[in-house]
């Protein structure tokens, strides 16, 4: 047993190239990866196997697709200000709207959304309300296009950094977020199971991905606590959560969503693509 640290015996072992991408399609969140310049990361993401990127400002789309990459998701409003408050209705559909049609042109299968932050004055009971009813006016235009919109749960638990939770986030509990989605009614309306958020709100991360894999259309990654690499220091084990994925099904995209704390991202990026790749 050697006595190097856990992370530099990960990096050594598990970083081999993959030559064969033998597992899930694998995609990268760009903002963990700020300040590399975005065509840096597509061009070291497709050497690894990578086959798309997410996470970045559409004016990259076309010379992302022309390196030979696809866009997994596109953005829309963000996680602040969701359908929940009818205020933030226009705003809202007018973003998924552009999404979906940026969708459209880009070849990518989905758009994000999110609750957005509970509201003083709003219930529980308005919010559901109000989510259903906005989403319910976007649902035909995305099922016309053949786009679907993820519905993003996150952790409203680590505050201890802007991006690693979000304290006051609505769609905190994941069977709130599917009872959103049972609600909404719509082929187009899907889950984006983040494992990280899961693991730090429910744990059990393996029974929510078969309990809940027909509404997953997107998943993303992490290692927990911290949002920092998949490796050995954290304790999410990837390579059974990901077969239990592949056992359901699902063939869509798994984005990597970790904020690396390697002094080297690549070597981190290699790392977590080996241990998803199976
Ligand atoms: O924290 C996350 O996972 C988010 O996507 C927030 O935008």
């Amino acid at each position: 047993m050697s006595n190097r640290p856990a992370q530099t015996q990960l990096a050594t072992e598990s970083t081999q190239p993959n030559e064969t991408v033998t597992g899930l399609k694998q995609s990268i969140m760009g903002w963990c990866f700020k300040p590399m310049p975005v065509m840096t990361l597509a061009t070291e993401a497709k050497k690894i196997g990578y086959t798309a990127l997410e996470g970045v400002g559409a004016e990259h789309y076309p010379a992302i697709k022309e390196l030979g990459l696809d866009i997994s998701l596109v953005g829309s409003h963000g996680f602040q200000k969701g359908p929940l408050d009818p205020a933030n209705h226009p705003a809202v559909e007018r973003a998924l709207r552009t999404g979906i049609d940026l969708a459209v042109e880009y070849g990518s299968p989905s758009v994000i959304t999110f609750t957005g932050m509970k509201t003083p004055g709003i219930t529980e009971e308005a919010a559901f309300r109000n989510c259903v009813a906005c989403w319910k006016r976007v649902t035909p235009y995305a099922e016309q296009h053949g786009i679907q919109i993820v519905l993003e749960h996150l952790n409203s638990v680590d505050d201890s950094h802007p991006m690693k939770g979000h304290p006051g986030y609505w769609g905190d509990d994941i069977h709130r977020c599917v009872d959103l989605i049972r609600a909404v009614d719509s082929p187009a309306m899907k889950l984006l199971f983040d494992i990280y958020h899961v693991q730090i709100m429910h744990g059990d991360v393996t029974r929510h991905i078969r309990r809940y894999h027909e509404f997953a259309g997107h998943y993303h990654t992490a290692g927990n606590p911290g949002r920092g690499e998949l490796d050995f220091n954290q304790e999410i084990n990837y390579p059974p959560i990901i077969r239990a994925i592949r056992e359901t099904g699902y063939t869509g995209y798994l984005a990597q969503e970790f904020i690396p704390i390697n002094p080297d991202p690549i070597a981190s990026l290699r790392q977590a693509f080996t241990l998803c790749n199976v």
